[in-house]
């Protein structure tokens, strides 16, 4: 469909879902509409077959989370034309509204901002009139639970520490690529998979020139393992999201943009409550790394030692031509890490990790001077808060391994005095008493991990 048919479409729906026990496959149907005509999606996600069938009661529950899963994970399909009306398939409690409309106003916050699409930071749903029929409560608190593994060092320690606090966790993944397989193989824990096939029909248009931009994964990864735990009768899913996701990259027009909003903690409340509303869920869902800075999981990652030849936090690895090659060295996530990961290991270690030493490299010295708020804004990545990074700086510089570096000694000299005098009265390895909704059962488990 040419881009100019594309731009007048007035509606985006979601004509139906259907699931195939027997086979896990969920198709997720989407349609936009205009006066030229509609264009329709199809999202296939395969969920893995449990050995046992589930209970009706699972089954229940499982077709509740795929009703939230269904609207959220439209806004890929959204974003191509990004109309006016949203117009939802059926009625949903207020928490499941609430869901909704934070996802495609502050999850496409960023794609918004780049494409200058206001209207969409202001999007509300059209919800159709109606009563749902409550959900029959479904307590999966005691079962074991799901941990998502995305490859990196924020994920491994998750599923470290609820291995070390006997919780016995099930890994699983959407897509698993060669990293998330080979940390898998290296935590030897029997892992779950999920497969998501987005339409082809997405990346033709975007080679014609449709809107593109950042789109809240994890929102769609989470409720993919939601499924997954109440398909295979599991418990929660743990997912390894950190303080800092919570933080903005910028204001426009008054509105928070931050590239990691469905890693937030915003996110993360709403994402729970709606599942207890609509699929009656008791404790389906949080992020066992939440009190945490970067810099703290940093410091509890290099106490592991066990996946250094396979972890990867660097989202352009997977698109390096060379598989062996596990960080691109040139981003602001590879940036972020080594700074984070530097201060708690010996050099030679993190330079067999990274296959590189960043902090000897004079060309990395602009990118760090945006991660230490020195220039610009803090990129459109994963990466943690300004003072993380100057507590990292600061303690590298202490360091005789470190302090003499060109990167480190370049940065030394272009931070501001206010930024230091922050940084030393920083609460960076303190964990946040509040903002989190780790459940008590889990709040002792980072424990086992040292220091
Ligand atoms: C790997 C990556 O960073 N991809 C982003 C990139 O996409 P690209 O075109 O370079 O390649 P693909 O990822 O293969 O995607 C092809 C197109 O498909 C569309 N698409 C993809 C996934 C999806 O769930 N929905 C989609 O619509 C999209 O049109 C792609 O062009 O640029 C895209 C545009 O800015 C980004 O949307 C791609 O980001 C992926 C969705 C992705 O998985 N990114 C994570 C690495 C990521 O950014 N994680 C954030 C978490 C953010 C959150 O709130 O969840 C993080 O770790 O901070
Ligand atoms: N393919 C995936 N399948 C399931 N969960 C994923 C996937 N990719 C990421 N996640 C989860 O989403 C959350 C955010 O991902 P993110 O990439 O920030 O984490 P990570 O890979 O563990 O660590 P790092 O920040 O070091 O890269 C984490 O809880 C992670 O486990």
């Amino acid at each position: 469909m040419p881009n100019k048919q594309l731009a007048r479409m007035d509606a985006f729906t979601f004509p139906s879902y259907s699931i195939d026990l027997s086979t896990g496959e969920v198709l997720l149907d989407y349609a936009l509409t205009g006066p030229d005509g509609e264009q329709r999606f199809t999202e296939v996600v395969t969920l893995p077959v449990p050995a046992e069938s589930p209970s009706d009661a699972a089954v229940a529950a499982l077709g509740r989370v795929l009703e939230l899963l269904h609207v959220v994970a439209g806004v890929s399909y959204y974003k191509t034309a990004a109309p006016g009306q949203l117009v939802l398939p059926a009625p949903l409690g207020p928490a499941a509204v609430e869901l909704v409309t934070a996802v495609y106003t502050k999850g496409l916050a960023e794609y918004a901002y780049r494409n200058q699409l206001p209207h969409v930071l202001e999007l509300t749903p059209r919800v159709p009139d109606g009563r749902v029929k409550p959900a029959a409560e479904y307590d999966n608190s005691d079962r074991r639970p799901l941990s998502a593994v995305g490859g990196g060092k924020d994920s491994i320690v998750s599923l470290e520490a609820l291995r070390r606090a006997g919780l016995d966790p099930v890994p699983f993944s959407v897509n698993p690529n060669h990293v998330i397989n080979a940390v898998n193989a290296a935590s030897g824990l029997p892992a779950l998979a999920a497969r998501r096939r987005i339409d082809p029909v997405l990346f033709e248009l975007n080679a014609a020139g449709a809107r593109n931009g950042h789109i809240p994964v994890t929102a769609i990864n989470s409720l993919i393992a939601v499924a997954t735990a109440v398909l295979h009768g599991l418990g929660p899913v743990v997912m390894s999201n950190e303080r800092s996701a919570s933080d903005p990259n910028l204001i426009w027009n008054g509105h928070e943009i931050n590239h990691q909003w469905s890693k937030g903690v915003e996110a993360e409340g709403l994402l729970r409550a709606a599942l207890a509303e609509h699929a009656g869920l008791a404790e389906p869902y949080f992020s066992l790394l939440r009190p945490l800075s970067e810099l703290h999981i940093a410091r509890l990652f290099a106490g592991i030692d066990r996946y250094d030849d396979v972890v990867t936090s660097c989202n352009a690895a997977f698109k390096l031509r060379d598989a062996s090659e596990r960080w691109c060295r040139g981003c602001p996530k590879c940036r972020f890490v080594f700074l984070a990961l530097a201060p708690f290991m010996p050099r030679e270690r993190i330079t067999r990790i990274f296959g590189g030493d960043l902090l000897a490299d004079s060309a990395q010295i602009p990118g760090y001077r945006e991660l230490l708020g020195i220039d610009g804004h803090k990129p459109f990545e994963c990466v943690g808060e300004v003072e993380e990074s100057v507590v990292a700086l600061s303690l590298l510089a202490q360091q005789p391994d470190w302090r003499d570096t060109p990167v480190v000694t370049a940065l030394v000299a272009a931070v501001p005095e206010q930024a230091w005098s922050t940084a030393a009265t920083s609460d960076t390895f303190t964990p946040a008493a509040a903002d989190h909704h780790i459940p008590p059962t889990y709040q002792k488990t980072l424990q086992t991990l040292t220091p």
